[in-house]
């Protein structure tokens, strides 16, 4: 695999808003961002996390819990105001607990949406207006392999997740007549801190492996490469559409 990054002209000076960027694939995309010279903030509730990854790429990180929309509206006319208007968004925070069937109590399931699908509308709906104004832009909604193979253990967080299809979607057709590009990147199981810490044993990484057509760890630097071509002007005619980087294992 190149180390090797495409350069795209149109990121420079961009501001790009990022959720979920204090860890695992965000981070990763708020480093690559930043190297492209995109003007970049990111939202999150690690401040730990956050604070690191602001230092070592000097992105503006503003501390926000995404499931406080009165938060999450104030965090991002914060970074607009800041950094100017946002022209791309990355949807990525999210959530993968593990939940049984049994053990799902209504309040439990309304916070798995809030985490996983609900803010990703209302950082849309915060971001339009500059996007509008701006005469265009392009929002970048992170999906999951895991409904789409079937997974089990978490039926929460793959119906919020089948439901980015939708958002994507609908949100792309409202939005086309004002050049704003909605677009949906589907990542297959990607070595981040968090998966391996919780998940990669000998076994399950056997089992992905002989799933992928392509060998090897999927890393979040594979998933970065996908948003930075859809934030970019290289994809100006790409609209309502999911990408899968999984190796091939759907
Ligand atoms: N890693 C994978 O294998 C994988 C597979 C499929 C889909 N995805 C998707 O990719 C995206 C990134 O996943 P990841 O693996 O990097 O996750 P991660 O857990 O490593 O990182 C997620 C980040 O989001 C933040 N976050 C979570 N809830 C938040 C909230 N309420 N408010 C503010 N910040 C919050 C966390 O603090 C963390 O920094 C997610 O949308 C996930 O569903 C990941």
């Amino acid at each position: 695999m190149t180390e090797q990054f495409a350069r795209y002209p149109s990121l420079m000076g961009r501001v790009v808003l990022i959720t979920g960027g204090a860890g695992g694939i965000g981070a990763v995309t708020v480093a690559r961002f930043a190297q492209q010279g995109a003007r970049v903030a990111f939202l999150d509730f690690d401040a730990t996390g956050g604070a690191k990854v602001a230092a070592e790429t000097g992105a503006l990180f503003i501390p926000c819990d995404l499931r406080d929309i009165v938060a999450l509206r104030a965090a991002v006319a914060e970074a607009a105001g800041r950094l100017g208007d946002i022209t791309v968004l990355v949807n990525n925070a999210a959530r993968d607990d593990r939940h049984a069937l049994e053990t799902v109590e209504p309040d439990y399931w309304d916070e798995r949406m809030a985490t996983n699908l609900r803010h990703q509308f209302f950082c849309a709906q915060a971001v339009v207006p500059m996007m509008r104004r701006a005469g265009g832009g392009s929002i970048i909604n992170l999906g999951s392999i895991s409904w789409m193979n079937r997974t089990g253990g978490m039926p929460a967080y793959t119906t919020a997740k089948a439901a980015v299809r939708g958002l994507t979607r609908g949100l792309a057709r409202d939005l086309g007549p004002d050049r704003i590009r909605v677009n949906e990147v589907v990542p297959g199981w990607i070595y981040t801190e968090r998966q391996i810490a919780l998940w990669v044993t000998p076994e399950s990484e056997a089992r992905s492996q002989a799933n992928q057509c392509l060998k090897g760890r999927l890393l979040p630097d594979d998933i970065a490469r996908m948003v930075l071509w859809l934030a970019a002007d290289d994809s100006a005619m790409v609209t309502a559409q999911h990408f899968v980087v999984d190796g091939g294992s759907n």
